[in-house]
């Protein structure tokens, strides 16, 4: 299958710091594909040079089949769509002007604005001036700028830090379409129920390395122990091993009416980060 992104053994250095280290993987077209790892991680930094506001130290990267020199020209800002903390608004204009301001900018179809403001669930604040908006209402606006030119590939940098449950689960929904549509998606969060519930594959980014690469399923089975937990109605709580010879006993569990409920022991994604770093994502 095609690829969209490939990075190849890339660092970044800023002075003495070494943000990221050899890092390399490639995102398929078409994939939702998240970086997660905990603040400082060098997320954002991953971004930037994929992106083309920021130079590798060392390595390569192909975006979209364009190398470095490529990667930040006109043509290449036409194929992508960015949310990052540097994107902004024009604060005096409505929700609306704004979308058809980025509109012309792009060249894009005017009609694509209520399309777009219906997947943020803004079609009915577009007449409201951003500068009085919710920190998460800016944030939907600024996404609906990032995709108002149906791009092929979008970057999104924590994409709901901002949204309360309700408007993140309706940006996911958005996303989902999106993606269904053709458009590849790169996120990056620390949110590891989004990324489970989002990504075809994920990437723990962890001191500037990967150090996991996996549909998050998975993920989850590698690092589960593959017990089963069960509670008889006794109130008695079992770890019962996956294997032939404990099949009896949850035979005779179930044969007796002992069996209340069993359960897989598979970690959560959050779980298998702690186990392979060491770390909390937060
Ligand atoms: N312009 C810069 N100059 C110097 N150091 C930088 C610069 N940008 C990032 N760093 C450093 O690189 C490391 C990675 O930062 P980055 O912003 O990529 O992390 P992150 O994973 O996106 O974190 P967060 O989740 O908090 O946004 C950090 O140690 C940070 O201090």
């Amino acid at each position: 299958m095609e690829n969209s992104i490939e990075v190849v053994e890339i660092q970044k250095t800023f002075q003495q710091q070494t943000a990221i280290e050899d890092v390399s993987f490639q995102v398929k077209k078409g994939e939702i594909f998240g970086l997660l790892g905990p603040s400082g991680s060098g997320k954002t930094t991953t971004i930037k040079m994929l992106t083309g506001e920021l130079g590798q130290t060392v390595g390569k990267i192909k975006v979209l089949g364009m190398e470095s020199d490529q990667i930040g020209s006109a043509e290449f800002k036409a194929k992508i769509g960015i949310l990052s903390d540097n994107s902004s608004l024009y604060e005096r204009l409505t929700i609306y002007d704004n979308l058809k301001l980025f509109c012309r900018l792009y060249n894009a179809p005017m009609r694509r604005i209520d399309a777009i403001l219906r997947d943020v669930n803004l079609h009915g604040e577009k007449s409201k001036t951003v500068s009085k908006l919710s920190k998460g209402m800016k944030q939907r606006v600024l996404l609906a700028k990032a995709l108002i030119h149906e791009p092929e590939l979008v970057f999104l940098d924590e994409p709901t830090s901002a949204l309360d449950p309700g408007n993140a689960a309706h940006i996911h929904q958005g996303l989902r379409r999106l993606n269904e549509a053709g458009t590849t998606i790169f996120i990056t969060t620390h949110n590891m129920e989004e990324a489970s519930a989002l990504c075809d594959r994920v990437t723990f980014l962890n001191h500037g390395k990967i150090v996991e690469l996996d549909r998050p399923g998975e993920l989850q089975y590698k690092y589960s122990t593959h017990a089963f937990h069960v509670e008889t109605f006794d109130g008695e709580q079992l770890v019962i091993n996956n294997t032939p010879d404990q099949a009896e006993r949850i035979k005779e569990l179930i044969a007796t009416n002992q069996m209340k409920a069993i359960h897989t022991d598979e970690p959560t994604l959050g779980q298998v980060f702690l186990k392979v770093t060491g770390e909390e994502l937060v």
